[in-house]
């Protein structure tokens, strides 16, 4: 039996195998209440656990923190104790001007401008999420008639080098692989999710995001606050939460 977990401070009998992961703490009770029978099994650092049910399996929601070491951290511990799939849940920004804060962001691939993934596979390897969560994602975006866009998603390791580049000693670098990211039609950027898929890939465990778009900084001035952002995670979670429901299922039908 693994034991409990060093930063999560779960243990095997506290987790679901199908997990979802939103990157802020406070969003977690918020998932956790689309499950049935949800209860917080364990908060240590950045990452707070709440485990249920949906439709009779257990189901866990896992906050990964901001950025790239502590979402790896929580792919890996909660792959020890059995997880093997994985939901994020998370924010971004928009780059291409035509999409509108608010709207839903489903990567089909995530380039790899942060540090840990590379301490997983090398560059020439490429950050995909799972193919058939992807997809779940898709059809329960398109069912609910929510703007939702497919792509490719930028993430780095410095929110304040994507918002403010020209402060940056190496401004320049910033500001031309910006230009290179939206030149080839990147939709957003946030910050873990090419970690995450990296370490799913590495563990052989599945993987696939969606994104809420609160601001587009090729649209707008960004104002980075509550009341200015398109914060409502309301429809992200609600297709999240179809995804994982079709996925349990599909998976119950296919057991032997
Ligand atoms: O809202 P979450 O899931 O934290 O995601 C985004 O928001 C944080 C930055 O504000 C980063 O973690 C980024 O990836
Ligand atoms: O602009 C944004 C919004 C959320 N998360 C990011 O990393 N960037």
């Amino acid at each position: 039996m693994a034991e409990r977990q060093f930063h999560i401070q779960c243990t095997a009998e506290d987790i679901g195998h199908y997990v979802f992961l939103p990157g802020d703490p406070d969003r977690v009770p918020w998932i956790a209440s689309y499950l049935e029978n949800a209860q917080k099994v364990a908060q240590s650092r950045e990452f707070t656990t709440y485990t249920g049910t949906l439709d009779g399996t257990r189901v866990s929601v896992t906050s990964t923190g901001i950025g790239g070491p502590s979402a790896a951290i929580a792919m890996e511990e909660l792959v020890a104790l059995g997880a093997h799939t994985f939901l994020r849940i998370g924010t971004c920004g928009g780059m291409q001007p035509e999409l509108v804060p608010g709207a839903l962001i489903i990567p089909t691939g995530a380039i790899r401008m942060e540090g840990t993934s590379q301490e997983y596979m090398p560059l020439a390897f490429p950050a995909v999420p799972d193919f058939g969560l992807t997809e779940h994602l898709v059809c329960a975006a398109r069912a609910a008639a929510y703007d939702y866009h497919t792509g490719v998603v930028q993430c780095k390791d410095s929110f304040y080098g994507q918002h403010s580049p020209e402060t940056m000693p190496v401004a320049p670098t910033l500001l031309q692989n910006w230009q290179a990211w939206k030149a080839a039609g990147t939709l957003a950027s946030e910050m873990e999710s090419a970690a995450l898929f990296t370490v799913a890939a590495a563990r052989h465990v599945r993987c696939a995001t969606i994104l809420q778009m609160l601001w587009n900084q090729e649209r707008q001035a960004v104002v980075r606050d509550k009341e200015h952002a398109a914060s409502d995670m309301t429809h992200a979670i609600e297709v999240a939460v179809a995804a994982m429901r079709a996925v349990i299922r599909e998976n119950k039908e296919t057991a032997v």
